[in-house]
């Protein structure tokens, strides 16, 4: 593994040093994950558009009074994860905007009217539903959390997940992407990471990049991950998640992260983290699904035959079939997991509680859904 003084050292390094460094990032991939990478077949539930925050390069959040705010109705939810049942899926994935009940009266309104009063009971209730008039595994992606938050979608959701995205404190001053976010304050996600850990959650993180870091806050934020693995063990999966500009926000005229970019990224991640942590790339915002595999991934993430990609809408999933077959033309297997990695399975007492704990025992009995009968 590459001290923090190599990996910084990284950034001057040519293109002909970052090839070989490549070979090394995917011969470290094939001894830990071997030759076979993985997806989850999932929905996405983005239990509400409203939040808390106001990133400079999101258009999934919607400000109450615009047509298009709302919160998901529990009807709403479970005819789509009964539908992504139906297509086989096995994850919900429950995406949303932040404590928008601490900033504004319509989304305390709808809660009420669902009886709640934070969005995050209201999730906890939805992952209750999902276990008990379903097959699928609910994975929480709800931004920070406090320690009640955590003990309350602890029983109820297989994993968790927050992308830290960066840990610089530049990117929240003014002018910068996390200007006037609460929630990405970088020692917040931190301590969420943290809490995560302490209460013994699969936890799925990762940085953002292209959002106005430079590379040794890249260094930084993979080593803070790593850090809090060696302390915790509970970081499944480390997600390299490239910016992509939209239209009508702030950083619509924000440049993009290239290829290069991204895979030279991918190979400081493989290089710099325990090699037990799975990395994940989306395939929808690039499509040379071969550079990634060679940077050294083992993971695709999730993958939807039904829902949109809501955070990047405008980027089509990939048909799950082409995914298998540009994967084996580099090599490669593809096969199904479930939101939960196997080696968490085997410690059910610290990162399983409730039903959860229940289901996840049942899956590995053989009953019910086991992931031998994964497509
Ligand atoms: O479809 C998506 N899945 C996203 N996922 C889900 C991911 O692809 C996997 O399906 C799950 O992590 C299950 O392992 C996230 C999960 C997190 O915990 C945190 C952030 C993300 C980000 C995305 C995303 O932007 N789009
Ligand atoms: C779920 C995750 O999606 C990411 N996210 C939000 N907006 C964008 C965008 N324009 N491009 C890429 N990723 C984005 C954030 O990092 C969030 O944490
Ligand atoms: N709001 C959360 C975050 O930014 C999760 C979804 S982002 C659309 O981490
Ligand atoms: S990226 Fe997440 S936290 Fe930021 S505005 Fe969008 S929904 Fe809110």
């Amino acid at each position: 593994m590459l001290t923090r003084t190599q990996a910084l050292a990284l950034e001057q390094a040519s293109d002909a040093e970052f090839k070989t460094l490549g070979l090394q990032a995917a011969a470290v991939r094939d001894t830990h994950w071997g030759r076979t990478l993985t997806y989850s077949r999932k929905v996405f539930v983005p239990l509400t558009n409203m939040c808390r925050d106001d990133c400079g390069y999101c258009t999934f959040v919607q400000k109450p009074g615009s047509p298009n705010a709302r919160v998901m109705t529990p009807d709403e939810v479970m005819a789509v994860v009964h539908e992504g049942e139906r297509l086989g899926c096995k994850e919900v994935l429950f995406s949303l905007g932040e404590k928008p009940e601490l900033r504004y009266p319509q989304a305390r309104e709808a809660l009420a009217q669902l009886g709640h009063s934070s969005m995050v009971d209201y999730l906890a209730q939805m992952c209750e539903r999902v276990l008990e008039e379903s097959s699928l595994l609910p994975h929480v992606n709800a931004g920070t959390l406090s320690d009640e938050d955590i003990h309350k979608l602890k029983p109820v959701s297989a994993s968790m997940g927050m992308m830290l995205e960066n840990v610089s404190r530049r990117l929240i001053q003014r002018g910068e992407a996390h200007y006037a976010c609460p929630d990405k304050v970088p020692v917040q996600r931190i301590r969420t990471l943290e809490r995560a850990g302490e209460q013994g959650v699969p936890f799925t993180t990762g940085i953002l990049i292209g959002i106005g870091e430079n590379w040794a806050e890249r260094v930084d934020s993979l080593i803070t991950i790593n850090h809090l693995h060696r302390r915790y063990g509970h970081i499944q999966e480390v997600i390299v998640q490239n910016f992509r500009a939209k239209p009508g926000t702030a950083m619509a005229n924000h440049p993009e992260p290239d290829l290069n970019d991204m895979v030279r990224t991918l190979v400081l991640a493989r290089l710099l983290l325990d090699p037990s942590i799975s990395i994940q790339a989306p395939p929808n915002l690039q499509q040379r699904f071969g550079a990634y595999i060679a940077a050294g991934i083992n993971d695709w993430g999730g993958i939807s035959p039904l829902t949109l990609d809501h955070i990047n809408p405008e980027r089509a999933w990939p048909q799950i079939e082409s995914l298998r077959s540009a994967t084996a033309d580099c090599g490669y297997g593809l096969q199904e997991r479930l939101a939960v990695y196997p080696h968490y399975q085997q410690y059910p007492d610290r990162f399983f509680a409730g039903p959860i704990a229940a289901r996840l025992a049942g899956i590995a009995r053989g009953d019910g859904l086991a992931l031998a009968q994964c497509h």
